[in-house]
């Protein structure tokens, strides 16, 4: 059995996350533990968890997401949490923002062969989009604390919208220390969820906050 192959420990939540659309996931994971490590975009360690530490765990919260709902992934290097919400959820339509090049060129080829049709890369900071990218929910995993991380995502939202952080243990104080990046930027409610907790073994916490009445 190859070292990133679905266990079945993992079996259950990745059917329930992704349903008939589980070959799609399988066939991302596949280009995660050759070409994603080969390149760089996640070290050789990560092989035997690409599941249950990153897509599955990434993979729950796309339930958080209104359906229908336009979205931006910013920072979503080998495309966590944004490429598993794309193939979990045919109604979304994403956009990846990423500022390294050979990431979005990965990116871009997993696409293609996937051929996801609801899923494109920018290549930039996401400071850079303030002006072109208006969109109703902001994604991210692991690109920066929750005070920086406000300032760089809810401006995507113009005025309306909720941003989604996937983060760890660190959520409330993370959130505490990022009020007046909040405040600055329209934040209008602030929750920390918890997404997969029937099917993962550590589910994932999600900081959700809410800009004008979304
Ligand atoms: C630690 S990686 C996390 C990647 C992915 N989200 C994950 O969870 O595996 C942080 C990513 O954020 C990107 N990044 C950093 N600052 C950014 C910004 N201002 N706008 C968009 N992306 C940014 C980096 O290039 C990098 O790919």
């Amino acid at each position: 059995m190859e070292e990133h192959a679905l266990t079945e420990t993992d079996r259950g939540a990745a059917l329930e996350v992704f349903g008939d659309r589980l070959g799609l996931a399988e066939r991302y994971v596949g280009h995660l533990a050759t070409s994603g490590i080969e390149r760089g975009l996640l070290g050789p360690r990560e092989v035997p968890r690409l599941w249950s530490r990153h897509v599955l765990n990434c993979a729950v919260a796309a339930d958080l997401i209104p359906e229908g709902s336009t979205v931006a992934d910013v920072g979503s290097g080998a495309g966590l949490p944004g490429l598993t919400f794309a193939i979990a959820r045919p109604d979304l339509d994403i956009t990846l923002i990423e500022p390294l090049e050979r990431r979005c060129i990965w990116l871009g080829e997993v696409i293609e062969d996937l051929d996801l049709d609801n899923v494109r890369v920018l290549r930039g900071r996401s400071e850079q989009f303030f002006d072109d990218v208006d969109v109703d929910v902001v994604t991210a995993r692991a690109v920066s604390a929750l005070s920086k991380l406000a300032n760089i995502t809810l401006p995507l939202l113009h005025g309306t919208g909720q941003l989604l952080a996937l983060k760890g243990r660190s959520a409330a104080e993370e959130i505490e220390k990022a009020q007046k990046a909040l405040r600055k930027n329209g934040a209008t409610a602030t929750e920390i969820l918890t997404a997969g907790a029937d099917t993962l073994e550590e589910p994932t916490t999600v900081v959700r906050i809410r800009v004008g009445s979304a």
